[in-house]
C-alpha cells in the first residue's frame, strides 16, 4: 500500500464540541508531509487520533493498513512500536544524561543486550551530530541541542512513522533551520515518512514534499509547497503571507467598536 495512513471521512468532537469534520488525508510512504493551520485548528488532535490515544466519533484513521481505532490494546501497542513521536517541547527526561533519554525507549520496547544499545544510542546521537554531548544533561546543552536529542530520540526505534508537534517552536533561526534539514535527512535515512505539525511556513515548506492547510477542522487547500505560495485561496494566501486579517479576522467576533464607544447612530 502507497499510503502508510489514510484518514477517511473522519469526525471527532471533544464532548459537544466538533473539532474535525468529513476528514480526508493521505499520507504517503517515504514522504514528508506537513499539516499546517491556525492555533486550534485540530493539528494535535490528529495526531493523537494516528497514535490511537483518541477514538473518532464515526469515519476511520488507517495505519499500516489497520484501522486504529479497532485494535485491541495488544495490537495498539504492537503498531504504536513502529511510531516515532516528537511532542510539542519535545520535552527531555531532565535528569537523565543525553545518551540515557536516547537509550529509554530502547531499553523500553527491546531486549537488545547493553552493548548494543550502547552501539545504538551512540549513533543516533551521532546522526544528529551530538555524539560528544552523551553524557550531557538537559540543563547542561541549549534548547536546539535538546530539540536534537528529542529527535535522536523519537527515531531510536527507526519508526516507519515520525510524528512531529511543532518541533520548531521556542528554536532561534538557525536551530529551526538545523532542526528541519534534520528532519528531512532522517526520515530519508530511515526511509520514514513524516508528519510535520507546524505554524512555520519557511521551515515546513523547505523540506515537505506536500502540504494540508487546516481550518476549523477542514482541509481548505493542499498540495506541494510551490503550488500553496502560488495559491490564490484567501486563507492560503492570509497564512503564507502572513496576513494579519482575512478568512481568519483580526478582531475577535462581536460588537463594532461603535457601539462600544457609544457612537452607533439608532436609526
Ligand atoms: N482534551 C481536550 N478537551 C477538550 N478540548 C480540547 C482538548 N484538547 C484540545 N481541545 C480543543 O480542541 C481544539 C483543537 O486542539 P488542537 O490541540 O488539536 O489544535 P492545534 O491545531 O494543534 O493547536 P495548537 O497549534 O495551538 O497546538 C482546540 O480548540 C482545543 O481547545
Amino acid at each position: 500500500m502507497s499510503n502508510i495512513v489514510e484518514i477517511r471521512d473522519l469526525q471527532f468532537g471533544y464532548g459537544e464540541r466538533s473539532i474535525l469534520s468529513a476528514l480526508d488525508m493521505d499520507f504517503p510512504r517515504g514522504k514528508v508531509i506537513a499539516v499546517m493551520g491556525g492555533s486550534g485548528s485540530g493539528k494535535t488532535t490528529i495526531l493523537r487520533l494516528i497514535g490511537g490515544q483518541l477514538s473518532p466519533q464515526a469515519g476511520t484513521v488507517s495505519v499500516d493498513g489497520q484501522v486504529v481505532h479497532k485494535l485491541d490494546t495488544a495490537a495498539l501497542y504492537a503498531l504504536r512500536r513502529k511510531m516515532g513521536m516528537l511532542f510539542q517541547g519535545g520535552a527531555l527526561f531532565t535528569d537523565l544524561t543525553a545518551f540515557e533519554n536516547v537509550a529509554f525507549p530502547l531499553r523500553e520496547h527491546t531486549d537488545l543486550p547493553p552493548e548494543l544499545i550502547h552501539n545504538l544510542v551512540l549513533l543516533k546521537l551521532n546522526a544528529v551530530g551530538l555524539r560528544n554531548a552523551a553524557q550531557l544533561k538537559p540543563s547542561e546543552i541549549s534548547g536546539g541541542m535538546a530539540r536534537r536529542v528529542a529527535l535522536a530520540r523519537a527515531v531510536a526505534l527507526d519508526p516507519s512513522l515520525i510524528m512531529y508537534d511543532e518541533p520548531f517552536a521556542g528554536l532561534d533561526p538557525i536551530s529551526m533551520g538545523v532542526t528541519a534539514n534534520l528532519i528531512r535527512q532522517l526520515n530519508d535515512a530511515l526511509g520514514s515518512t513524516s508528519i510535520l505539525v507546524s505554524h512555520d511556513i519557511h521551515e515546513s515548506f523547505a523540506i515537505a514534499d506536500y502540504v494540508y492547510f487546516l481550518s476549523q477542522g477542514q482541509i481548505v487547500a493542499q498540495g506541494t509547497p510551490a503550488e500553496m505560495l502560488e495559491s490564490t485561496h484567501p486563507y492560503v494566501k492570509q497564512f503564507v503571507h502572513a496576513e494579519s486579517d482575512g478568512p481568519v479576522p483580526f478582531h475577535y467576533p462581536g460588537k463594532s467598536l461603535a457601539a462600544d464607544l457609544g457612537l452607533e447612530v439608532s436609526r
